[in-house]
């Protein structure tokens, strides 16, 4: 598995003094980002570098590989490992912050020249000639009303053969399960040295922000937007990852 990035340590919601307002990928999560991620995403290293070796199964020569929502670019770092030197990647995201950050940190990898960095939204952004599509974590926090026909247009830009890849943080429908699979992600948090202040402070400012849909909707969308097959390969808690093929 792939080298993590370092970072400043998130304590960003442990001052008591702060304003709980909506979370935004700015400059300061940015900055903390990669400690905010492997400590409150269980299996995040694992979901990174599996996404690696199914890039290296699925792109062809001569395509696309798409990373949307790419934050500081541990998927795309994780694909120019894997893929073909003729697959052209496309990290896309809309915060400067995160941008600025990933064209920094590749600065010295040997073959980023082939990286194209967008600071845009990707419901703006056209998908063409891709074998492989990632949204890491990032459908997540696109309006619900507008999920399908971003995963409409992404399968539109699949070549035969190619295939989107979805990690989410699910929601469970049944409360039981759900409050079970909430306690046990809190217990992670805890476990990885959050307080009590910035679990709840996180949680509040994640509100309306970060809108979970259920593996059922998750399943039942990717059909409807055209995708013939459908795979979960991965959960860790409340966190599931797909493949689906064109
Ligand atoms: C949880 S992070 C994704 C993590 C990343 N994929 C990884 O593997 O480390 C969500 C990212 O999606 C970006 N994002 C959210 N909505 C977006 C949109 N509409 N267009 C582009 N990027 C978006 C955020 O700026 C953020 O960097
Ligand atoms: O911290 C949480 O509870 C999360 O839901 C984790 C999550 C995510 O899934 O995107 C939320 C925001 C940060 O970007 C990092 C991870």
């Amino acid at each position: 598995m792939p080298r993590m990035m370092t970072s400043d340590p998130d304590n960003l919601f442990d001052r008591p003094d702060a304003p709980i307002r909506p979370f935004e990928f700015d400059a300061d999560v940015a900055r903390v980002f990669p400690d905010m991620v492997r400590r409150s995403v269980p299996g995040y290293a694992e979901l990174v570098g599996l996404s690696g070796l199914i890039a290296r199964r699925v792109a062809r020569p001569g395509t696309a590989c798409y990373d949307l929502g790419c934050s500081l670019g541990a998927v795309t770092r994780a694909m120019l490992r894997q893929v073909p030197a003729t697959v052209r990647i496309v990290a896309v995201d809309n915060a400067p912050a995160m941008i600025a950050g990933l064209r920094d940190r590749l600065a010295d990898v040997p073959g980023a020249e082939r990286i194209e960095l967008i600071c845009a939204d990707v419901e703006a952004v056209r998908i063409e000639q891709a074998s492989l599509v990632v949204l890491n974590l990032t459908l997540q926090f696109i309006p619900p009303e507008r999920r399908l026909s971003l995963l409409q247009g992404i399968r539109a830009g699949l070549v035969p053969g190619g295939a989107l890849l979805l990690a989410e943080k699910i929601r469970v429908l049944d409360d039981r399960n759900g409050a079970w699979l909430t306690a046990l992600h809190e217990d992670f948090k805890r476990a990885n040295g959050y307080s009590e202040l910035a679990i709840a402070r996180k949680r509040a400012a994640l509100e309306r922000v970060l809108v979970p849909d259920s593996i059922e909707t998750h399943e039942q969308r990717l059909a409807a937007a055209g995708f013939i097959e459908v795979t979960r390969w991965f959960q860790s808690l409340n966190f599931v990852a797909w493949i689906a093929w064109t």
